[in-house]
């Protein structure tokens, strides 16, 4: 059976700038990615992404605003066998809130869209990040009622 994983594509307002989090694996290929992990047994998708999101980053649920009717999910292969990461899309309340790393990770970076684009390198992850800073853009603009009619 292959493997599932969840998490959160985190994001900061900082001086006007919408920021990623990633995080750089202290192991294998020094990967980076969104705060995510191993889906226990027993444990649901959800639980699982703020569970990490704790242990990786140091952040707690009170600490982010959550999207929670949207993630998205990626399928791809790692030593030949299926996984499959879930994300949810979450913003940080406080951008000043500085992320407490694990022993998982040795470096974290909050990115511009296009810059965490290229720090994943991933095709799909990319595409993720494409539509999660399209849904902020959305709801932003829903929110200020820029671009009514
Ligand atoms: N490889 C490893 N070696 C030693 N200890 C390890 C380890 N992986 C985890 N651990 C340790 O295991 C413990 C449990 O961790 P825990 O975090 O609970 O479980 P996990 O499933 O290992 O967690 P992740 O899903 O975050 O692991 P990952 O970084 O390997 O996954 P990813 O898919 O990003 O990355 C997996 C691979 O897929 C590649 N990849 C990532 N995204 C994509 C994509 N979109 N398409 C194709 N390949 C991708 C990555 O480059 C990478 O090569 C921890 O103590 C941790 O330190």
């Amino acid at each position: 059976m292959g493997k599932r994983a969840a998490g959160f594509v985190l994001f900061r307002r900082l001086c006007g700038e919408i920021q990623y989090l990633l995080l750089r694996a202290s192991y294998g290929d020094f990967h980076w990615s969104a705060p995510k992990g191993h889906v226990d047994p027993g444990e649901d998708d959800f639980t699982t992404a703020l569970r990490e999101t704790k242990e990786e980053a140091g952040y707690d649920e009170k600490d982010l605003i959550i999207y929670r009717d949207k993630p998205l999910t990626l399928n791809y292969e790692v030593k030949g066998k299926p996984k499959v990461v879930i994300y949810w899309l979450a913003e940080l309340r406080n951008p000043n809130q500085e992320a407490v790393l694990s022993e998982e990770h040795t470096e974290l970076k909050w990115l511009p869209k296009e810059a965490a684009k290229e720090i994943v390198g991933f095709k799909d992850n990319q595409v993720m990040l494409d539509k999660f800073h399209e849904i902020i853009l959305n709801m932003d603009k829903n929110r200020t009622g820029c671009g009514c009619p």
